[in-house]
């Protein structure tokens, strides 16, 4: 190698790290040399084995309204960080109304695709999408034996959303001899399933667990049956198994009509997690959470004046702030006792935020409030970000009272805000579907509002006189049932509750009451953990009665 003395600091040119270098090979490398004609291809090779880059390869039609197909795989890969090159089967004309005309590549064309991309990119995982003949089934699987990739991820696309015919019956006898046997997955969902399996009827979970059974028996390493067509389902349920466990997957059911390519999208995100070394549960959860979140961010998109639109693969770029992987599912019943601290309370009695949570914890509280009103931020935060390692350990949510920020900065499980505070609509915008949102609520039309602004719950009071939170208006029993009654949401009755007056809330059985917000009950007193131990069994007696 040539030697090249060191010049003056004063003249040296910069010199970029070694990683740039590897990444732009030729405009960073040593300037005083430049590199040999023969020299360029090692250094090429070099950087690839520097950078790897996970790679899928889907084989699937291409859908002209670019929800679907081909499409949807390109941008749910890169979405996850995943290379995706493309081999197309067939050329679809539809849009939001449904599939106008299927045009199918030539079987030997798509073979030379195949080979264009298997014998030079080290693909990792192939995706199928739709395969709309026997022959090309068949020059697919002549090519996977040919060039193996770590796995192969099936979607068996059959009909379209529209209901549209795919793929024909002739190929469905293709799919369980000699496709499925290859497969690590077989992603159907409960219409796909049922046609596999020679139309058998899936009504229940129970029913999709035998179908996922007997698709496995046709030869892949492990099945997902997808429940979101299910009849009468509140949660998008999915059926998972792997030859030895079911496991059910519940996710949260979206009210969108944008739900054109969500199959496609799905299996391609289990494509791309698998490619970057994920086991197979996890990728299929991440692709599930994916799914989920890109649903929510574009339900309200509207494109084409069909009934069913494409959505957002990209979401993420808009939104940074939403942890996609956070989505926490909220349990109405978290709110039985839930405990509201206080930066005074503390002070006063020498605790910290974090002692407090962890007696309130002890003592049985249900969901926790931090309610720091003259906490400096920085302090503010650090004790939050504590007080979330407690609470998840423990299983309990943690809330934040009015600092979405601070929410964030944490990642808290969500945030309370009042009417003065920052509109709920504007915070679900901020938080994304996967964070719990409480309002403070006085007025059946303030109820009526938070659950058009997406609001989980709601907090109504003051029940009875409070010193915790100044010119406090009391509602009273009457005004805390008008509220109750006219709400769509749980609530959580606050105000004035102590020991002595919680069992009298609860037995009032009020619709939609699921339990009692306090403060100075529990931390203005010396022991924090006993307080919330009396209450608790204060507030279960009185649950028992009524
Ligand atoms: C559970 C619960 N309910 C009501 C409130 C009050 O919220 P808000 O009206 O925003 O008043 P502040 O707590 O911010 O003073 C609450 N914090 N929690
Ligand atoms: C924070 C808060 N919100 C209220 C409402 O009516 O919305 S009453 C209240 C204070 C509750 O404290 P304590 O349990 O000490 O009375
Ligand atoms: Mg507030």
């Amino acid at each position: 190698m040539a030697s090249v003395s060191a010049p003056s600091a004063a003249l040296a040119p910069r010199r970029p790290s070694a990683s740039a270098a590897l990444l732009f090979p030729y405009p960073y490398s040593s300037p005083r040399v430049s590199p040999s004609p023969t020299a360029q291809p090692r250094r090429l090779a070099v950087a690839a084995r520097a950078m790897p880059w996970p790679h899928v390869l889907t084989v699937a039609g291409s859908d002209s309204g670019a929800g679907a197909g081909i499409q949807a795989d390109i941008k749910a890969s890169a979405a996850l960080g995943a290379y995706c090159s493309s081999v197309i089967t067939a050329v679809t004309a539809q849009n939001t109304v449904g599939v106008q005309g299927v045009h199918a590549v030539p079987e030997e064309f798509v073979g030379e695709q195949l080979r264009s991309v298997l014998s030079d990119m080290s693909v990792d995982v192939v995706k199928t999408g739709m395969l709309p003949s026997a022959g090309i089934v068949k020059v697919l699987c002549e090519n996977l034996r040919k060039f193996p990739v770590k796995a192969l991820v099936v979607d068996p696309v059959m009909v379209s959303t529209s209901g549209d015919t795919l793929s024909g019956p002739s190929t469905l006898a293709t799919f369980r001899d000699e496709l499925f046997p290859m497969a690590d997955i077989v992603t159907p969902n409960v219409k796909e399933a049922s046609k596999l399996l020679g139309d058998v009827s899936l009504q229940t979970i129970s029913d999709m667990r035998s179908a996922a059974e007997s698709i496995y028996k046709l030869g892949p390493k492990h099945v997902l049956v997808k429940g979101g067509d299910m009849p009468d389902s509140t949660d998008a349920i999915d059926v998972f198994f792997d030859g030895k466990e079911f496991i059910e997957l519940r996710g949260l059911r979206i009210k969108t009509r944008n739900t054109h390519g969500t199959g496609c999208t799905l299996a391609s995100c289990i494509a791309a997690e698998l490619a970057k070394g994920a086991t197979m549960l996890h990728a299929v959860e991440v692709a599930k959470k994916f799914v989920e979140s890109a649903l929510y961010h574009s339900k309200d998109r509207v494109i084409g004046n069909g009934p069913q639109g494409p959505f957002d693969h990209l979401f993420s770029l808009k939104s940074p702030l939403h942890k996609m992987g956070s989505l926490h599912k909220f349990n109405p019943d978290d709110l039985f006792l839930y405990a509201v601290t206080d930066s005074g309370m503390n002070k006063k009695w020498g605790r910290s935020i974090k002692d407090a949570v962890k007696a309130a914890i002890e003592g049985g509280a249900t969901i926790v409030q931090l309610r720091e009103k003259d906490t400096e931020t920085r302090e503010f935060l650090e004790a939050a970000k504590a007080c979330v390692d407690i609470c998840r350990s423990s299983g309990v949510p943690l809330l934040i009272n009015d600092r979405i920020d601070v929410a964030l900065a944490c990642n808290a499980d969500g945030v309370h805000v009042g009417q003065s505070d920052m509109p709920a609509w504007e915070v679900r915008e901020l938080l994304g579907p996967g964070k719990i949102i409480g309002v403070s609520c006085k007025t059946p039309a303030q109820a009526e509002q938070a659950w058009k602004d997406g609001a989980d719950y709601i907090g109504s009071g003051g029940v009875f006189p409070t010193t915790t939170k100044a010119n406090n208006p009391t509602l009273g029993f009457e005004g805390l049932r008008a509220v109750c009654s006219a709400s769509k949401l749980p609530v959580v009755a606050i105000g004035g509750i102590n020991t002595g007056n919680a069992g009298s809330v609860m037995e009032l059985g009020l619709p939609n009451l699921k339990g009692v917000a306090v403060v100075s009950a529990l931390f203005d007193r010396e022991c924090v953990a006993t307080e919330t131990r009396s209450l608790r069994s204060i507030l279960m007696n009185a649950c028992s009665r009524s």
